[in-house]
């Protein structure tokens, strides 16, 4: 592991020993092959490939999206400078959390900022350092960092992109489960109400690369709780893992492209005929990984509604993950918001 003080201290201590075997040959899992089993979805053919896209959102939940319109130049420069913001020294990194709508963490974000992880000892919390930006705020502030300013910037031209990209897959979900009629649908005047600009965000991860196998995860078993997630993830460094019929397959480095998942808030739209899809991160033995995720919500009241669910609110389904991380340490999750509970 270079850079030693661009890492958090119990990082540090874990994984220095390991940095004299960093060397780039003998990689055994950058796709060299692109044979995935992973669904391809081609963003211009989503509806002339209903099918295809239907199965991927009900067997898997998740589908590795081409033709998206993002020019590849941007998505490396994300992943570059993402590192690059990464690399400053944990302390650097960890004054912004005060300066800036930008938010730093390491450990489990779900429980979050940082400080509370140190107590739980190293092998308890995921090795994982991250960066939360909500992306509503961004035009509103300008960070002193100029590496940050400058990441700033690029984020706010991706967000266009994905914003996009996100309108374009949920109006076609809609449309395939025939929901545009719906009730739910008809009360909020238009779809943008469940994929919301303004409550969108995009978080940042590096996963330090770490040879110690006592070490747990980069991130554990979860669903999402967005409406939709997409990801780009570093081209060269593999790591996401996906449930599928009971076993976890991984997810193979692309360049790109992006992978998509249905989050918790798909699924109960749909009446859970899509699924939202459980996955979880490895940490890399050899690489740290980066991996750039953007998240996107029903605006703020939206309210979600389907035979199976309660009537229920994205701010009610969050403080509900809130209060269960708190009170048993894990997310329920839907299963809260059923009918049967
Ligand atoms: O880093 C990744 O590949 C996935 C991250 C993720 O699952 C999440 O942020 O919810
Ligand atoms: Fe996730």
């Amino acid at each position: 592991m270079n850079n030693l003080e661009s890492y958090p201290p119990i990082l540090r201590n874990y994984c220095h020993h390991y940095h004299h075997h960093h060397h780039d040959s003998n990689i055994d899992d950058v796709a060299q092959d692109y044979s995935d089993p992973v669904p391809v979805i081609d963003l211009e053919l989503l509806e002339e490939e209903k099918e295809r896209f239907e199965d991927a959102c009900k067997d898997w939940g998740l589908f590795r999206l081409v033709n998206h319109g993002i020019p590849l130049t941007l998505l490396k420069q994300l992943q570059e400078e993402a590192k690059e913001v990464f690399s400053m020294s944990y302390e650097t990194k960890h004054a912004t959390c005060s300066e800036s709508p930008i938010t730093y963490f390491w450990g489990t974000p779900a429980l979050t900022p940082t400080g509370t992880a140190l107590c739980r000892g190293p092998k308890n919390f995921n090795w994982v350092e991250g960066l939360d930006v909500p992306l509503g705020q961004l035009s509103k502030f300008q960070p002193q960092l100029p590496k940050l300013d400058s990441i700033r910037l690029l984020l706010m031209e991706y967000e266009t992109h994905l914003s996009r990209i996100a309108t374009t897959i949920f109006k076609v979900m809609m449309k395939n489960l025939d929901l545009n009629n719906n009730n739910m649908m008809m009360k909020q005047t238009e779809c943008c109400s469940y994929v919301s600009r303004e409550t969108g965000m995009v978080r940042m991860y590096r996963y330090p690369a770490c040879s110690d196998t006592s070490i747990g995860w980069g991130m554990e078993v979860h669903t999402d709780s967005s409406v939709l997630s997409i990801l780009n993830q570093d081209d060269q460094v593999s790591g996401l893992q996906v449930l599928k019929d009971d076993q976890w397959l991984t997810v193979k480095p692309i360049s790109n492209t992006l992978i998509v998942n249905l989050g918790d808030m798909m699924q109960a739209m749909s009446n859970d005929k899509y699924k939202s899809v459980q996955h979880r991160v490895r940490v890399n033995k050899e690489r740290e990984r980066i991996s750039i995720c953007y998240f996107v919500f029903p605006s703020e009241g939206a309210v979600i509604e389907s035979p199976n669910y309660k009537p229920f609110t994205y701010n009610e389904f969050r403080e509900q993950v809130q209060q269960d991380v708190k009170a048993l340490g894990y997310k329920v999750g839907l299963p809260r918001f059923k009918h049967s509970c």
